[in-house]
């Protein structure tokens, strides 16, 4: 199963070719393109007890999560359901098609996965969508929390850290795949989905995380928000935001989609906090 696959492909791939850990320039957000906003801060070095400790890529204040490939091991199961839709077609579903379609709203990858794939005149976006649907609902209610999700979440959360989820998925796949996990998400301060109204467009459209920044309280600037993205378009959106991201890409998506995120992991139990500003782990 696609799932057991990727669970023994891990972060190793990654780690073994050493190219995720390298070391990356951190960036300055873009302005979002539907605000004006100043420059994020500059990083600075905290000096305590006489000891200088590495200074903060950036200081945020503000959390906001992906879900699926990021929070939940929801990826292989749109994977494993699209190889078997395209298999009927005599055609075989690659890597360079998904970077395409995940992270997006439901009705944009159809479109991409029928254009992509020469089945206009076969097969509509929307008969796509209908054949998938039956397949997909049994098997989200399954799905697993990725590593280092809890320990994460649990941490931001006891530190009063804001955070929330801002996911392409639409409301009825959005409670099939959290069913097993409310207590979870019951952490986050708000989710925005992708059919919620404020989204126009799906990622790399900053309308996702926009929207998600402006439900928390307060006056919230994209440059004090750290987005975590799995997708290549996910990781154009919360930059197109003016946000900081750190991307946790599977081990078999091309590295050319790194280059925008500001941070790539093998996986979440290699984040530290205290590289953005944030409070650290306790153990
Ligand atoms: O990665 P997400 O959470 O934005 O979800 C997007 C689609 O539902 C799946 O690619
Ligand atoms: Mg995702």
């Amino acid at each position: 199963m696609f799932q057991a696959a990727r669970a023994q492909l891990g972060g190793a791939i990654i780690r073994s070719a050493g190219r995720a850990q390298q070391p990356r320039e951190i960036r300055t957000p873009k302005s979002p393109r539907s605000l004006s906003l100043p420059r994020a801060p500059m990083a600075s070095v905290d000096a305590g007890e006489g000891q200088a400790a590495p200074a903060p890529r950036a200081t945020v204040s503000h959390v906001i999560f992906d879900m699926d490939g990021l929070l939940l091991d929801t990826e292989g199961f749109y994977t494993e359901v699209q190889e078997r839709i395209l298999a009927r077609y005599g055609k075989v579903f690659d890597w360079s098609l998904k970077a395409k379609m995940m992270g997006k709203k439901a009705m944009e990858s159809a479109r991409i996965f029928v254009d992509e794939c020469g089945l206009a005149g076969l097969l509509t976006p929307e008969q796509f969508l209908e054949e998938r649907e039956g397949m997909l609902q049994e098997l989200f209610p399954s799905c697993a929390v990725l590593p280092g999700v809890v320990r994460l979440i649990h941490h931001l959360h006891a530190n009063e850290i804001p955070i929330c989820v801002a996911t392409g998925s639409h409301k009825r796949h959005f409670a099939l795949k959290t069913q097993n996990h409310q207590e979870m998400f019951a952490l986050m301060h708000h989710v925005v989905m992708g059919d919620d109204p404020e989204v126009k467009a799906g990622k790399p459209s900053p309308d996702i995380f926009l929207a998600a920044m402006r439900r928390f309280e307060g006056n919230v600037e994209p440059s004090k928000c750290l987005v975590f993205e799995d997708a290549p378009s996910g990781v154009g959106a919360a930059k197109n935001a003016g946000m900081y991201a750190v991307m946790v890409p599977d081990p078999r998506l091309d590295v050319s989609y790194q280059k925008e995120a500001d941070q790539v992991l093998s996986s979440l139990l290699d984040f530290n906090p205290t590289e953005w500003g944030l409070p650290p782990f306790k153990e």
